[in-house]
């Protein structure tokens, strides 16, 4: 057994300890047989570390199996006796825990792979056929999921290309893109949405008549049978299954799939699956160290639960739970509603989280989510937050939340035609495109916030953006903003107007990608118009280009290209009149030293002095180029944080790492 960690802490009290023990059979219960999540996986570890914890100081406390069977407080396993069991694996969480482990192996050799976060499953053949296929269950039985996986699961075929007899073992999963997929089957079948893919692989593959596409997937990690040296080694057997046509989950990260020898191997391992764990394709929750050879296994046999060879390495969990405040409802600037979670704060993925999005309307409503009601948010890398299901029951007495039936910034009704609901209103539109010219990452005009943009489409004053190049404060000093707690009207107000035509004169002077990035043309934002405005240097020689001339651009492709001219030549007249407003319309080039001339750089995080968009075009002034994706052209990528996977990407490419001060240092 792997001691636990220090801060592990034991339950007090006899009674404390029997509700703790209930409260994990009962999570374990909705965790097997439906897939549906009481806790997350971190909170489960920590109530079975503190279970395990208060058993070692009082062995009379019986913790019904929590920590000595396999899925305890599951329902029973099922109608198929496995020949041997099928068991779980003992849990660790730091380098130490792993070197403590390393040690038990006396220097023989062992593997780190992936984790896969599935079902395990094993299958029978008989002359290369298909005979059983059942679920780990309790370990000892499982459930016939033979007709499930005849159905088809990639990499688990019903008939082999030889005519093999003998076992595989493995995890059945779901790939990402796999799991959106079968959600949206789901749906569309008139069923739930899926709340992760464990769960999604444990609805689709007990489900022998469900009635939409489930693509599932499966890897081994153990096989017996003809061909295969039960005394050989793991990495032997698992060469043998690759030929019949298995594939071997240690070889899904070709980087990690050679054998260790020292605890420094064993943790470098760990650091890189779990640096490529946010990009993976498929889902993994830890890393699994195993020793290769048969006569290791042997000689350090196995506990009733877990084997004393393998552990599994659980990384920092990348979901975590809070509870659901509010919902705001906005609408994008493509009219696009979008749903923003406000939350307890609670830290995710290395940072304090406490806002998240939501997927769509039609999504909360499926899952009944409710304010006040206790849910799972999931960071994983860079990305946004985002809500991926509620945890437990709904508390008694909340009402679910439902969206707004009409659009909160023009009172219309939304086109419903797709799950994310969208407003067509022609005053909605130029709203939303004054607020986006005015925005941080476009024309960054002071004190030109959505009311203002609302105000002033409602009162007819502006329909597009060169209109606001017109505008007076005393045009719009009085214009309504909103409204007081009594419900009185608040106005704009002298300074704020000024305030406003004062950042109006100032956008003058912002460079030309911004005026690009400004016009809101679709699928374009601020990269676009830092490509656009770099490659084409003006706006009369990128209007006189062509598609296949825009679309040249690294990245760029024709359908953007094609939607950079429609959006040019709709916006012809507002073009014009910008210009004749005096906007930046070409580069101006200050004609300053070009130091970071053929460099490229990743920023992940803020720079001091600076915002994403004015870092990036700062380092193009400077001859540089500003990318979003670490890869072996990178220079440096600039952030002061480790876990990260850009940052583990980079100490793996052996990619230089400079600090973020140091960095607007070098900008100065
Ligand atoms: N959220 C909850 O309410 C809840 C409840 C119960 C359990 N859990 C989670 O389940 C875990 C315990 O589950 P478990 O006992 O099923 O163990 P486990 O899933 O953590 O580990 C054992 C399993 O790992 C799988 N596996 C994947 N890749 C593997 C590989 N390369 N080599 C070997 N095995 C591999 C096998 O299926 C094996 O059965 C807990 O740590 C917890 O995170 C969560």
């Amino acid at each position: 057994m792997v001691n636990r960690s220090p801060e592990t802490s034991a339950f007090a009290g006899r009674a404390e300890f029997d509700e703790a023990v209930e409260q994990a059979r009962g999570a374990a219960q909705a965790y097997y047989d439906t897939g549906d999540a009481v806790m997350t996986d971190a909170d489960y570890d920590e109530l079975a570390d503190r279970i395990a914890a208060s058993v070692a100081a009082h062995p009379e406390w019986d913790d019904r199996g929590v920590t000595t069977a396999v899925a305890a407080g599951a329902s029973a396993g099922g109608d198929v006796r496995h020949p041997t069991a099928m068991l779980s694996l003992d849990k660790i969480k730091t380098p130490e825990e792993a070197d403590a482990f390393v040690a038990t192996l006396g220097g023989d050799g062992c593997l780190v792979e992936v984790k896969l976060d599935g079902l395990a499953i094993r299958a029978e053949y008989a002359d290369g056929r298909l005979t059983l296929a059942a679920l780990r269950g309790d370990g000892a039985t499982g459930e016939d999921v033979t007709a499930q996986v005849r159905r088809g699961i990639a990499g688990l075929p019903s008939e082999l290309a030889t005519p093999w007899s003998g076992e595989v073992r493995g995890e059945v999963y779901m790939t990402v893109e796999d799991f959106e997929a079968a959600s949206a089957n789901r749906v569309a079948a008139g069923g739930k949405a899926f709340v992760n893919s464990r769960g999604a692989v444990a609805g689709a593959i007990r489900s022998i008549d469900r009635a939409y596409e489930a693509p599932m997937t499966f890897a081994t990690y153990e096989i017996t049978g003809d061909g295969i040296d039960p005394a050989g080694t793991h990495l032997g057997r698992m060469d043998r299954a690759q030929e019949l046509g298995f594939p071997a989950a240690c070889r899904l990260i070709p980087e990690v799939a050679g054998e260790c020898f020292t605890a420094e191997q064993v943790n470098a391992a760990i650091e890189v699956i779990g640096g490529r764990r946010a990009a993976l394709v498929f889902p993994i929750d830890g890393a699994v160290i195993k020793a290769n050879a048969e006569s290791t296994r042997r000689r350090l046999g196995l506990a009733s639960r877990t084997p004393y060879w393998a552990v599994a390495f659980k990384y920092p969990p990348d979901t975590a739970s809070t509870v659901l405040r509010d919902i705001e409802v906005r609408v994008g600037r493509t009219g696009r509603i979008s749903l923003r979670a406000i939350i307890d704060p609670v830290v995710v993925g290395g940072t304090t989280v406490t806002r998240a999005t939501l997927h769509n309307p039609q999504w909360v409503a499926e899952q009944g989510l409710a304010l006040g009601q206790t849910v799972a948010v999931w960071r994983a890398g860079d990305v946004i937050p985002r809500v991926t299901s509620p945890i437990g029951e709904q508390p008694h007495g909340l009402t679910p939340w439902l969206a707004p039936e009409l659009c909160p910034q023009c009172g219309e009704a939304w086109d419903k035609s797709s799950l994310l609901w969208r407003c067509h209103t022609a005053s909605c539109a130029a709203a939303n495109a004054l607020a986006y010219w005015c925005s941080r990452e476009a024309l960054d005009v002071d004190g030109a916030g959505d009311s203002f943009c609302d105000a002033v489409i409602e009162a007819g004053l502006a329909r597009n953006v060169a209109d606001l190049y017109a505008l007076t404060a005393d045009d719009i000093a009085e214009l309504p903003v909103g409204k007081t707690t009594a419900g009185g009207t608040v106005m704009l107000g002298r300074s704020n107007a000024e305030r406003i035509i004062a950042g109006l004169e100032a956008s003058k002077q912002q460079p030309f990608n911004r005026v690009v990035t400004g016009l809101g043309i679709r699928m374009t934002g601020r990269s676009v118009g830092r490509w656009l405005a770099a490659r084409f240097k003006s706006m009369e020689a990128l209007r006189a280009a062509s598609v296949e001339e825009i679309a040249e651009i690294d990245k760029m492709g024709l359908i953007k290209a094609q939607h950079v001219v429609d959006g040019l030549i709709a916006m012809s007249d507002v073009i014009d009149r910008l210009a004749g407003h005096g906007l930046t319309m070409r580069v101006v080039d200050d004609g300053g030293a070009k130091p970071l001339a053929g460099q490229t750089y990743v920023v992940s995080g803020s720079v001091p002095g600076y915002t994403r968009t004015t870092v990036s075009e700062r380092i193009e002034a400077l001859g540089g180029s500003a990318s979003s994706s670490v890869s072996a052209k990178t220079t440096a990528l600039v952030t002061s944080e480790t876990t990260t996977s850009k940052a583990k990407k980079a100490a793996q490419l052996g990619i230089p790492v400079i600090e973020p001060e140091e960095f607007a240092r070098m900008l100065a």
